[in-house]
């Protein structure tokens, strides 16, 4: 059917098939011409050429009033002195069927709709939401053969709006009755609807279910308008649609030399980052750390400054050293079994010990940027391992002397938390390891890098492996976290863990042969001597294990996405772009923003050469912040190309 009014074309030659028992919705833009086919279905208006046929039944024959046909209004246009029954009731009476029926059918109705107990009421004294049950149930009491549905939802507020779609679905479901719906809200469409119309300028666009409009719209207008998408416009060559400034992008086959429009959507979007520059280090570092540090309400973007000098890397790496140093120290000191041994550790510490760790506190936060602390001028990393080394000595000398213990002791008060508070997460992450079971690890946030891991740096990577060698977490987390920090000097600390899981598990392993007779327990449980103990034999290479840690190197390339290794590959490859365009994808672009709602991260990036922005989207928090650098890639199957 055509329809029009003067010059406008509300109509242009529409046809559409609607079949029994469906939810059909018409989407659309404002002034497409839903509601105009809407009332021509009613018989409110009346199509310039064209027919509409019910079961083969022409309509247009039969005035609106007596076509098997609701029509719902967006007002619900309920009478206001009338009772709910009685609104109800109303089109019944007035076809004068017996009132034994009238009653019997307002009543069913009013239970379908959940309204029963408020019969008596008048329209206002119920809630939007009621009254459009009202309204709904005013419409399907008559059993009309197709019910129309003019946005029935748009006066109801968002979250009575949502209880409403899965009340109209149900509805639906239940009375068996056709619904057409016209909405211009397209997750209104696509939440209700079996099928959609999506219309513009008055014709019909693509007549689909939502999944296949979404994955296959077939034209620009569908591409563009059902759900976000990004689009190149270009031509068709056999290695892809070829976009004048971006080149060759990965594309379905399609007609050679044809011009096309290449639509990706966010979630098939992959990005890589571009390896760091050796000075970027440190940068590294913060992301190892980030990334440790997942959570699933908030997107850690490493706000802050962030060390960007060799120097500040090494001060880095410097930290990180210290930092694991203090924690064996403190966790030797937590073992301690001999309340004698442990009062004089307490002595052990003095105000020094509260410099030194306010030291480590400092060159924390050069990798800890997330946390607002800002990295100062580069110091050298001497001090906070020399206050290590001093602490440590301090703690043997010290062991006799108790005499002056009550100041020193007072000071301990306040130095001890800073060194217990950093220890314990990580004491935390390892045990809790153990004892878990394969059903509990389930429920918990499986594949996750745990983020109770630690307090920092190197502590969250520990964490993280070893989480992943007893099976917490998935090798793809571990390998995300351990990727992020190859060009840093977190990748150290990942090996030293490895071997020193590896040797502490084949300690265990003999132990346990040897029914527990274990030196290397007392090794472990020993105070003072445990953390230089524990050292030594994690440096001592395991004959069992030998080549265990060739093989975890082995899993952990494996897992890393090869478009990662591919950007990390780049600074060195010779061959340059083309094995890039392989291996990342073909765009360079750079993050503008990125924002976290409805439990993805949405990320907003520039693209040389392409107007207006490339959008990516990625479950769950994104690791990436503004001003990163990325390679933009999407498998070929993955986009649609559509005639231009
Ligand atoms: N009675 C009328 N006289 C003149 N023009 C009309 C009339 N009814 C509709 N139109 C025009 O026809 C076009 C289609 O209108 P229609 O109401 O069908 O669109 P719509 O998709 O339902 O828009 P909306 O979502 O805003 O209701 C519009 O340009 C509108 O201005």
């Amino acid at each position: 059917m055509s329809r029009r009014f003067g010059e406008v074309t509300a109509l242009d030659s529409v046809s559409l098939e609607i079949q029994q028992g469906e939810f059909f919705a018409l989407l659309g833009p404002s002034g497409c011409g839903k509601t105009t086919l809407l009332r021509i279905l009613a018989g409110f208006e009346q199509p310039d050429d064209g027919a509409v046929r019910l079961d083969g039944e022409d309509l247009l024959q039969i005035p609106a009033h007596r076509r098997p046909i609701n029509l719902m209004f967006q007002s619900y246009a309920l009478f206001p002195h009338m009772t709910v029954e009685r609104n109800i009731a109303y089109g019944l009476e007035r076809e004068k069927l017996p009132k034994k029926e009238i009653g019997e059918r307002v009543a069913e109705v009013l239970e379908t709709v959940g309204l029963s107990a408020h019969a008596r009421r008048k329209p206002h004294q119920l809630s939007g939401g009621q009254r459009q049950r009202v309204a709904l149930a005013r419409a399907i009491v008559k059993r009309p053969r197709l019910l129309l549905l003019d946005e029935p939802l748009s006066a109801l507020d968002k979250k009575v709006r949502a209880e409403m779609q899965l009340e109209l679905k149900r509805l639906q479901h239940e009375v068996g009755i056709t619904f057409v719906v016209v909405t211009h809200d397209q997750e209104e469409a696509m939440s209700l609807a079996d099928r959609i119309a999506v219309m513009q300028g008055g014709k019909v666009e693509q007549v689909d279910a939502p999944i296949a409009l979404y994955d296959q719209p077939r034209t620009p207008f569908v591409a563009s308008f059902i759900g976000a998408n990004n689009i190149f416009s270009g031509k068709v060559t056999e290695g892809g649609l070829h976009v004048d400034g971006l080149g060759l992008l990965p594309a379905p086959k399609g007609a050679d030399g044809d011009a096309a429009l290449l639509a990706v959507r966010p979630e098939n979007i992959r990005l890589t980052q571009i390896a760091p520059k050796e000075e970027d280090a440190a940068d590294a570092a913060v992301e190892a750390k980030d990334a440790a540090e997942v959570t699933d309400d908030a997107v850690t973007t490493g706000e802050g400054a962030e060390p960007k000098t060799e120097e500040a890397a090494a001060e880095a790496a410097e930290a990180v050293e210290a930092k694991a140093d203090a924690e064996a120290e403190s966790k030797s000191e937590s073992d301690a079994e001999s309340r004698d041994e442990s009062e004089a550790k307490d002595e052990a510490k003095s105000e020094e010990t509260a410099e030194s760790a306010a030291e480590a506190e400092v060159k924390e936060g050069a990798v800890r940027t997330d946390e607002g602390a800002e990295p100062k001028a580069p110091k050298p990393a001497e001090p906070a391992v020399e206050a290590k080394t001093d602490t440590e000595a301090e703690a043997e000398s010290k062991s006799e002397s108790d005499a002056e213990a009550k100041d020193e002791s007072e000071a301990e008060a306040d130095s001890e938390p800073a060194v217990a508070d950093e220890a314990e997460p990580q004491g935390d992450a390892v045990s809790e390891a153990e004892p878990k079971t394969e059903a509990e690890d389930a429920d918990s946030t499986e594949g996750e890098a745990p983020a109770e891991a630690g307090t920092g740096d190197g502590e969250d990577l520990r964490a993280v492996v070893k989480s992943a060698m007893t099976g917490e977490v998935t090798a793809e987390a571990m390998a995300e976290v351990v990727s992020k920090a190859v060009a840093g000097v977190v990748a150290k600390v990942v090996a030293e863990v490895v071997t020193e899981v590896l040797a502490d598990n084949n300690a265990k392993a003999k132990a346990e042969e040897r029914d527990e007779t274990a030196p290397e327990t007392g090794a472990e449980t020993a105070p003072e001597t445990g953390a230089a103990a524990e050292t030594e034999t994690a440096q001592e290479p395991a004959p069992e294990t030998a080549d265990a840690p060739e093989t975890v190197a082995e899993t952990v390339a494996e897992a890393v996405p090869a478009q990662e290794q591919g950007a990390v590959a780049e600074s060195g490859n010779e061959n340059g772009a083309d094995a890039e365009r392989e291996t990342e994808g073909p765009l360079r672009g750079t993050v503008v923003d990125v924002s976290f709602y409805g439990g993805t991260s949405h990320i907003v990036l520039r693209v040389e050469g392409h107007e207006g922005h490339v959008l990516a989207a990625t479950q769950g928090s994104a690791r990436v912040k503004p001003g990163t650098e990325v390679a933009i890639g999407w498998d070929a199957a993955d986009a649609v190309l559509i005639p231009a």
